[in-house]
């Protein structure tokens, strides 16, 4: 597993809830073929698939909380797997949460070779999750649940970036700025990976 995707490029886009992650990985699949996984996509299908498994995600992602990580990992490495052998790059979207989950993706698959920090100011992500809600059906995307989803971004997820800042593989995208700006500095980031 881990040989054949050794020469893929992995880049961890970590950012709050609504700071624009899976808009700038669609932009970047576009531009550059890359394999975009989205663990809240992947659980999404999860629970749409309407298995035991999916009902007691929905439970949990329906709170705001965080879904066991061994669950989230194996989704990502299961799917990591299915694309290996025809994928350049690898955009994991959504994880790591915490920094545990961040040293358990690097023991069973890799190292990030560029971590994306999706950056917007708490009140413009909660102002973006609302809008979102009036269309997007996702349970998780009402007042109550974003708040918690917030406090966890910010004891929990923050965190990460601080690790993998000691690394010096952090990239701050200020993603405030129109969608095709922040995108601009997005594929800056990329283009300059070897
Ligand atoms: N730069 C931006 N400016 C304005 N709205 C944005 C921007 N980026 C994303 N959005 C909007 O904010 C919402 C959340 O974006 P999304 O990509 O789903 O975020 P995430 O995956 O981080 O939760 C979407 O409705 C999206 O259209
Ligand atoms: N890496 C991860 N670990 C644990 N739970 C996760 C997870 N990624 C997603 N989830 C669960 C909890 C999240 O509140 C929910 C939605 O995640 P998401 O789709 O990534 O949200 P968003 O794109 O709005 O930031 O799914
Ligand atoms: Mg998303």
């Amino acid at each position: 597993m881990a040989d054949k995707i050794k020469d893929a490029k992995i880049i961890f886009v970590v950012g709050g809830p609504g700071s624009g992650k899976g808009t700038q990985c669609e932009k970047v699949v576009a531009k550059y073929g890359y394999t975009h996984l989205s663990s809240g996509d992947l659980l999404r299908a999860e629970v749409a698939s309407g298995s035991e498994r999916g009902k007691t995600l929905q439970a949990i992602m329906q709170k705001g909380e965080l879904v066991p990580l061994d669950t989230v990992l194996d989704m990502i490495k299961d799917a990591m797997i299915a694309k290996a052998d025809v994928s350049k790059g690898f955009l994991i979207d959504g994880y790591p949460r915490e920094v545990k989950q961040g040293e358990e993706f690097e023991k069973k698959i890799g190292a990030p070779c560029l971590l994306l920090y999706i950056d917007a100011k708490g009140e413009t992500m909660v102002k973006r999750l609302m809008k979102r809600g009036e269309t997007s059906g996702r349970a998780d995307d009402n007042e109550e649940t974003i708040k918690k989803r917030l406090d966890l971004y910010y004891k929990a997820t923050e965190p990460v970036i601080a690790f993998y800042s000691s690394r010096g593989i952090v990239k701050k995208i200020d993603s405030e700025l129109p969608v095709d700006e922040v995108f601009g500095h997005v594929a800056k980031a990329i283009d300059g990976l070897k």
